[in-house]
């Protein structure tokens, strides 16, 4: 599509669609007032804005020819974004905000996007202050590009089994850096492939022939003059994904790769120059990266969310289609109890889950300053809860996603919905920074100990007081006589303490019978591992009524009071359908981060369907290559045979 069309594609329609309009018109609160809470405060809303306007004044970030891109085109373009955004970065000075919210508003379509969703971050938290001083002025002026290489071919979640070796040779005062085996080259990392000229090498530190756990250390890949390869060093693209293919996830082999003793990060242990390892720190201070990017997750998880409630509310409002009573006029399908079961689930977690964010992001703040201080006592707790949420927010959205690409029928199925892109970019959220089960289960094993506490009256965690208030009554004592009941967020959060409190203690009690029973602990513990999961998942009615097993298994909710959830569940969906196209109004997404025909703000769905249908690289010619090639010859056989046939 020519840059004209491109243009006009995104320019809002003064034309409205008429029951979108519609919809508008009755919202019952200030829309305006609710997207400050969601951006923050009304300066953050502002501040948004004039992103946008930088950021879509760029070809480049309104890329509608995207659609029909090869692999080469996705990846240069999301360098180039990556090089505007960094070059804004250090024109304007951008902070950690300004820069997370312009990735953002590029929908993280970046490229070299671990410059500063890792590399920065591993550098100030796991460098010395002497490494800070000279690795950080040359990672904020992108001389050294870098990613964070910790995953190898054959190990991402064993982190203890990782193979890459960093032997220290006390002759030249260097570590070797070396892959041993086939599966010890590093694979995964994001824009290790084709961008990054340094890499954080996540390794086996040995010396003297003693394995003193794995360490970083930073690495040089290329030439910072011509960015070929250095000596030792053979890294590529690990190929195309299901999606986020500007990012040239890489592989890395090192051979004999020597580096200076003083590469090795040295906040949490050095190696001396006469060979001798301190360790300094917790354990685990050097995995504070990974919990970060945790966090991070939850944030990434309501902004993809929002972005799917917000085009199948619109589009579920603008679609009409069959009728209730014959001859009526056909509904907009957002009217069918049905859909609203498919869709609002999705807004209702997008506004939980960007107040889940907000709140584990305060814990991190005031977490990783005392860290910073020296002081870790609370390192387990939020180890604990970013495990735990980066894993349900993740899963959920990955499931709710898909839901709302159900919900917007075949158009949901087009690469112009945006909505299956969305799903395919969202999908490695439950794996990336630690997948899934794994992290349910450290989140268990802090939840077991908090449980072993709370048995013998010791003070547990704060966010586990619940378990010292929950009664272990075998009969449901929870008030719900009525609707109204039902939406008492105090009675509902009630409601979730006593279930987590039964599946909790009694994943535990579990435990502790089997172990008891003589099986050995790490044998108990994977016997029992979905139990422990569970008790390390958990919002509101929908998830009450969609976890139901729970609820009624444990002495939580009667059968009649779960039948009372389930109906004020519909009756709050009916509610929310009034207001469903303010409320996705108010997240206050620009038609080109949104980057949806069906999700567009006005509505003019089959207008821009059609429009991007002629950017299909298909529709160059009216007639296709391939007719000649290779259709013309099967029609004139056809015709061939038919006479032939004929004749006879
Ligand atoms: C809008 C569009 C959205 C899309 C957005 C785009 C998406 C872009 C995708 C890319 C983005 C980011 C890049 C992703 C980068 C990566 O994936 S980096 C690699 C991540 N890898 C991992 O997370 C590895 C997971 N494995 C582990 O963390 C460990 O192996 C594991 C915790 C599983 C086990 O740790 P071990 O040390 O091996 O053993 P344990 O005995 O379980 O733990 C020992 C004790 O240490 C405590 N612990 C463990 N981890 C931490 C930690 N991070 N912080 C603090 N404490 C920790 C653990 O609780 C134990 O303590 P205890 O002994 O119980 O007291
Ligand atoms: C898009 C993307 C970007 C990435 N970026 C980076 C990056 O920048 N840097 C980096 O270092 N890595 C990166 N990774 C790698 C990522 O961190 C790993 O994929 C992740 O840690 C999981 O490891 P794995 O793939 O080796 O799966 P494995 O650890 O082999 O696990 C495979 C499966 O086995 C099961 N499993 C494994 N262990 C357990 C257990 N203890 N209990 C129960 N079940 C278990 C789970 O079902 C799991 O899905 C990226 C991955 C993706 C998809």
């Amino acid at each position: 599509m020519a840059a004209a069309n491109r243009d006009a594609f995104w320019a809002p329609s003064s034309k409205v669609n008429p029951d979108l309009a519609r919809e508008r018109e009755s919202a019952t609160f200030d829309v305006r007032e609710l997207t400050h809470i969601i951006d923050g405060s009304p300066d953050r809303t502002k501040r948004r804005k004039e992103l946008e306007n930088l950021l879509y004044s760029e070809p480049v970030f309104r890329d509608v020819g995207r659609l029909s891109m090869e692999r080469d085109e996705i990846y240069e373009q999301g360098v180039l974004k990556s090089i505007k955004l960094f070059e804004w970065s250090r024109k304007y000075k951008w902070d950690d905000d300004d820069f997370e919210l312009a990735s953002r508003l590029a929908n993280h379509d970046i490229s070299m996007s671990l410059q500063h969703a890792m590399f920065i971050p591993a550098i100030e938290r796991l460098a010395s202050d002497t490494q800070k001083a000279k690795w950080l002025p040359r990672a904020l002026h992108y001389e050294m590009i870098g990613t964070y290489a910790q995953t190898e071919l054959g190990h991402g979640t064993n982190l203890m089994e990782l193979e890459t070796t960093a032997t220290f040779d006390p002759e030249r005062n260097e570590f070797i850096m070396n892959s041993p085996t086939v599966t010890s080259m590093k694979w995964w990392p994001g824009a290790l492939g084709k961008s990054s000229n340094t890499a954080i090498v996540l390794a086996q530190l040995i010396v003297k022939g003693k394995n003193h756990g794995l360490h970083p250390f930073l690495v040089p890949l290329r030439s910072m003059e011509d960015h070929t390869p250095l000596p030792g060093i053979s890294v590529g693209d690990i190929g195309p994904k299901m999606a986020l293919n500007c990012i040239d996830n890489g592989f890395l082999i090192m051979k004999n790769v020597r580096i200076p003793r003083e590469n090795m990060f040295m906040k949490n242990a050095e190696v001396t120059r006469d060979g001798r390892f301190i360790s300094r720190g917790v354990d685990k201070a050097n995995y504070a990266t990974m919990v970060l990017v945790r966090v991070k997750i939850t944030r990434w998880a309501f902004e993809s969310l929002s972005d799917g409630a917000t085009t199948a509310v619109r589009y579920s409002v603008v679609r009409r289609q069959s009728s209730l009573k014959p001859g009526e006029r056909e509904l907009q399908v957002l009217d069918y109890q049905s859909q609203q079961y498919k869709v609002l689930p999705a807004l209702a977690a997008s506004y939980a889950f960007l107040m889940t964010n907000r709140s584990l992001h305060r814990l991190y703040d005031s977490v990783h300053a005392d860290i910073m201080a020296g002081n870790t006592k609370l390192l387990a707790e939020l180890h604990c809860q970013s495990s735990a949420l980066k894993a349900y927010m993740s899963e959920v959205v990955v499931q709710l996603l898909e839901l709302c690409r159900q919900a917007c029928g075949g158009h949901g199925y087009l690469a112009s919905s945006g909505i299956g892109l969305l799903c395919a970019s969202s999908a490695p959220l439950v794996t990336v920074e630690g997948e899934n089960s794994v992290l349910y289960q450290q989140a268990a094993r802090y939840l077991m100990k908090q449980v072993a506490k709370a048995v013998v009256g010791d003070p547990v965690a704060s966010g586990f007081q619940y378990l010292l208030t929950q009664s272990s009554s075998d009969r449901p004592d929870i008030r719900i006589q009525n609707l109204a009941d039902c939406g008492n967020l105090d009675t509902l959060l009630q409601v979730y303490q006593r279930m987590a409190f039964s599946v909790v203690t009694g994943a535990a009690r579990k435990l502790q019978m089997a172990i008891e029973s003589g099986v050995e602990q790490h044998v108990a513990w994977n016997n029992n591992m979905v139990s422990l999961i569970q008790a390390a998942r958990f919002y509101a009615l929908h998830g009450i009524a969609k976890e139901a097993g729970y609820f009624l298994a444990t002495p939580t909710l009667t059968p009649d009071q779960f039948e009372l959830v389930r109906a004020a569940e519909l009756q709050a969906m009916a509610k929310v359908r009034h207001d469903a196209v303010p409320l996705v109004d108010a997240f206050d997404l620009h038609d080109i981060c949104l980057h949806s025909a069906l999700g567009c703000y006005d509505g003019n769905v089959y207008e821009r369907l059609y429009a991007l249908a002629q950017t299909s690289s298909l529709n160059k010619t009216q007639v296709h290559p391939a007719y000649y090639k290779h259709i013309r010859g099967l029609v004139k056989d056809g015709q061939k045979q038919l006479r032939q046939q004929s004749k006879l």
